[in-house]
C-alpha cells in the first residue's frame, strides 16, 4: 500500500485567520489540505468556494488541497476549483446527473478525480468509471457537518472497496471522511482507507503536531 495521507479538513479551522491555520497543520505534518464544500441544497450547510481556494494559493500554500464538493448540480462549478488551485476535486455521484460526464471535466481540467459515497449510498456507482479514478471517498458521517461519530458500518465498506481496487489493479486512493481519531484510526486502516480526513480532532487540540504524530504512530502500528 502508498504511504499513508493525513488530510485536516479546514472545515474546523478558525476561519477569521485561515491561511494562518492551514499554515499551522502544514507545518505540524499533514500531507494534504481537505476542503469541504457545502451549498445550502445538497447537504443543510453552506461553507467556503473557490475564492476561498484561491486565498490559500495566494497566502502561499504549496499543499495538495482536496476539494470535496457537497454540492449540486456539480459541474458548473469544477472549471473555477481548477483554476483557483485544486488539486483533487471529489463529489456524490448521486448529485450529478452525468458521473462520467463529471469525472471527464475534473480530469480534463487538470485534476485528480474521485466519487464520494455517504454511508447509504451504494457502492454500484463504482461500475464502469473504476479506469477513471484517481480516489474513492467513503463517508463515515453523515456529510455537512464536522465533530460527528464514525459510524462503524464505514469498516465493513472500506473492506469491500479495498478489494475493488486491489482487484481493479487500478492506482486509486481510498479515502475516509469523518469521526476519524487517533483511537480509531488504526482499525480503519487495517479496513483498508490510505487517506485519512480529520476536522475536529485536529483542530480542537492546542497542539496539531502531538495529534498528528499520534494518528502516524497508530498507522505505523498497522504496518507491522
Ligand atoms: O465532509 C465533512 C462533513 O461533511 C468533513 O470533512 C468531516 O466531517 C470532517 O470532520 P470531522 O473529522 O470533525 O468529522
Ligand atoms: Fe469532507
Amino acid at each position: 500500500m502508498r504511504p499513508f495521507l493525513i488530510a485536516p479538513s479546514i472545515l474546523s479551522a478558525d476561519f477569521a485567520r485561515l491561511g494562518e491555520d492551514v499554515d499551522a497543520v502544514l507545518k505540524a505534518g499533514a500531507d494534504v489540505v481537505h476542503f469541504d464544500v457545502m451549498d445550502n441544497h445538497y447537504v443543510p450547510n453552506l461553507t467556503i468556494g473557490p475564492m476561498v481556494c484561491q486565498a490559500l494559493r495566494d497566502y502561499g500554500v504549496t499543499a495538495d488541497i482536496d476539494v470535496h464538493l457537497m454540492v449540486k448540480p456539480v459541474d458548473r462549478i469544477i472549471p473555477d476549483f481548477a483554476k483557483a488551485g485544486a488539486t483533487i476535486i471529489t463529489f456524490h455521484p448521486e448529485a450529478s446527473e452525468h458521473v462520467d460526464r463529471s469525472l471527464q471535466l475534473i480530469k480534463e481540467s487538470g485534476c485528480k478525480a474521485g466519487l464520494v459515497f455517504n454511508p447509504g449510498t451504494p457502492l454500484h456507482y463504482l461500475d464502469h468509471v473504476m479506469d477513471k479514478l484517481d480516489v474513492i471517498l467513503l463517508m463515515s458521517v453523515n456529510p455537512g457537518f464536522g465533530g460527528q461519530s464514525f459510524i462503524p458500518s464505514t469498516l465493513d465498506k472500506l473492506r469491500q472497496v479495498r478489494k475493488l481496487i486491489n482487484d481493479s489493479g487500478f492506482d486509486i486512493r481510498l479515502e475516509v471522511d469523518g469521526g476519524v481519531k487517533v483511537d480509531n484510526i488504526a482499525e480503519i486502516a487495517a479496513a483498508g482507507a490510505d487517506m485519512f480526513v480529520a476536522g475536529s480532532a485536529i483542530f480542537s487540540q492546542p497542539d496539531y503536531k502531538t495529534v498528528i504524530d499520534e494518528m502516524r504512530s497508530e498507522l505505523a502500528s498497522t504496518e507491522s
